[in-house]
């Protein structure tokens, strides 16, 4: 499980995020919606540890954030909201490339299957003849290779199709489902808010998004 309590962070005197305290499990699918602004990123940089927090604790599992920091980050795949892939190299090149820098050991024919799960079936040909949509499944079949429990993901299907954003969709169920992830994700289609996840937190003085998605019987957490 995921443990936030009182979270709270400030840049220099202004709050962005205050007193924050929820849970997530293993297996679910939780949303983070918001206004510009709001604080969605700086709590998605937060939990993958590329930030800290002002104040608050944060646990996985049986991992603290301040004291087991090295593990953590085992644990946690992250896709910041810009694609960082090398558009020189194959789609191939690009897997086997951070295979070498991950932790975990992955052999050719198990990150071949990560890409075509997401049916990204374009092993050979160099990143920068593939669309926008492919190489945001690029980045995302990256952020899997180590088999993390915490998939953190900003904004992951933005400027795509929807056929792409049903593959991917689709795919993340099944991480859920079948492998038991925790992920969160970050959107303003509310259309795949409300189908993909189970439960939604919304942050932000703006009631919009808690009233929308409280209007179509998603279960919402406001701060
Ligand atoms: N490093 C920083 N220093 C100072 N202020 C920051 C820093 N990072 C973010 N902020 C501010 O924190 C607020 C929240 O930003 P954040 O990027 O988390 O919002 P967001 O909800 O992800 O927005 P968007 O939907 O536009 O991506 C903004 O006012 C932003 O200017």
């Amino acid at each position: 499980m995921l443990k936030v309590e009182e979270l709270t962070k400030r840049f220099h005197k202004k709050t962005i995020l205050s007193d924050l305290s929820f849970n997530i499990d293993h297996g679910e699918i939780v949303g983070l919606v918001g206004e510009n602004g709001a604080g969605k990123s700086t709590l998605l940089q937060i939990l993958a540890t590329t930030m800290k927090p002002t104040s608050g604790d944060i646990l996985l599992d049986d991992l603290n954030y301040q004291r087991d920091k090295a593990k953590i980050r085992k644990e946690i795949g992250f896709v910041p909201q810009d694609i960082a892939v090398w558009e020189q190299l194959t789609v191939e090149e690009n897997m086997v490339f951070f295979e070498k820098l991950s932790w975990k050991k992955k052999s050719n024919v198990q990150l071949k299957e990560i890409c075509q799960d997401m049916k990204l079936d374009r092993w050979k040909d160099p990143v920068k003849k593939l669309s926008g949509g492919m190489k945001r499944k690029l980045n995302l079949a990256i952020s899997l290779i180590h088999d993390p429990s915490l998939l953190l993901l900003d904004e992951p299907t933005v400027g795509i199709d929807l056929k792409s954003r049903k593959e991917i969709g689709a795919y993340l169920r099944k991480q859920a489902t079948d492998y038991n992830k925790t992920i969160i994700y970050t959107s303003h289609d509310m259309d795949e808010i409300k189908e993909l996840c189970d439960r939604v937190i919304t942050i932000g003085e703006d009631s919009f998004y808690k009233n929308l998605l409280q209007e179509a019987d998603k279960e919402v957490i406001s701060f």
